[in-house]
């Protein structure tokens, strides 16, 4: 299980492989997972945005699941797993997230209920019923996809619930982690990716970033750096990914990172499920000649 001191570092949120015909490719998943897990990251998110959670089955996830249980112990490595269990109706996350917890997960991501546009009574709500399960949780707030923004004071409480252990700020800016610093003690993890390294200064504890794929041991280096305190030079080692982070959000999460791993023959294609649409040709080429670069 993960803890409150573990929420901390890197975390990779990974990619679900799919075949031409929109199976998962399950030996893809195994064979990039082996490659990925090389990197001394803190943990993986499976079924987060980056996994195409909402056209991912949970029968999938369990798959998923269970493929990368057995990845992590043939490596013999300990690699805590997240998965992604949120959704917008509160029974649906509460019965994923036992199901999760009795996988063995180490702890689950629910982001804030989208769509229904629910008060912040009803989302504390939400996340206090999910809390109670009994399993880790790491709230995720991501208001450019959600349609609502949590008011800080909800935040401050949701983060007070025995059971959640820390959240992932995706808000999109670092007024959320700045008005929490001094207002709750629970980790956070930056999870909008070009505001890495001013969050480190701000007080995040770490990562949840898509992009942390590509130039792995970079970001990890960022994060060295902001836990010494060196935040400057974070700052100076995180501007020269700061192209690379732009190229990979410049269309919709994952496709670009999707088509890297394909590149990079880590993924046999870089198919997603409609709605979700493989990258233009344009970004191609831009993405081909900076990873071509040194
Ligand atoms: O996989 C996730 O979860 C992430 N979500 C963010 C998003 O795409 O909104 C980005 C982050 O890098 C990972």
């Amino acid at each position: 299980m993960l803890h409150v001191e573990n929420l901390k570092g890197i975390f990779v949120p990974v990619a679900t492989p799919f075949t031409q015909d929109g199976e998962i490719d399950l030996a893809s998943f195994i064979h990039y997972l082996e490659e990925l897990l090389r990197h001394p990251i803190q943990g993986i998110v499976l079924n987060g945005t980056t996994g195409e959670a909402p056209t991912v089955e949970w029968a999938e996830v369990e798959t998923l699941f269970h493929a990368a249980r057995t990845v992590i112990r043939r490596l013999g490595i300990c690699m805590p797993i997240i998965v992604g269990t949120g959704t917008n109706d509160t029974r649906t996350t509460i019965r994923r997230t036992e199901a999760a917890g009795k996988w063995g997960a180490d702890a689950v991501l629910a982001v804030t209920p989208y769509y229904s546009r629910p008060s912040a009574d009803g989302v504390y709500r939400h996340f206090k019923a999910v809390a109670h399960t009994g399993v880790p949780l790491v709230a995720y707030e991501v208001p450019e996809r959600t349609g609502i923004r949590v008011p800080v004071d909800t935040m401050v409480r949701i983060l007070e619930l025995d059971g959640v252990i820390g959240l992932k700020d995706a808000s999109g800016g670092f007024e959320l982690v700045n008005a929490l610093a001094g207002r709750s003690a629970k980790p956070i993890l930056a999870g909008s990716d070009d505001l890495f390294a001013a969050m480190l200064r701000y007080g995040a504890s770490g990562g949840l970033l898509a992009s942390a794929h590509v130039r792995t041991e970079a970001f990890l280096e960022v994060y060295r750096l902001a836990e010494e305190g060196r935040y400057d030079e974070a700052e100076a080692a995180f501007s020269k990914l700061l192209p690379l982070i732009r190229l990979l959000f410049r269309e919709t999460n994952p496709a670009p990172i999707k088509w890297v791993l394909a590149q990079a023959g880590l993924f046999a294609s870089d198919a997603l499920r409609l709605p979700l649409t493989p990258i233009t040709q344009e970004l191609q080429k831009e993405l081909s000649a900076f990873l071509a670069s040194p």
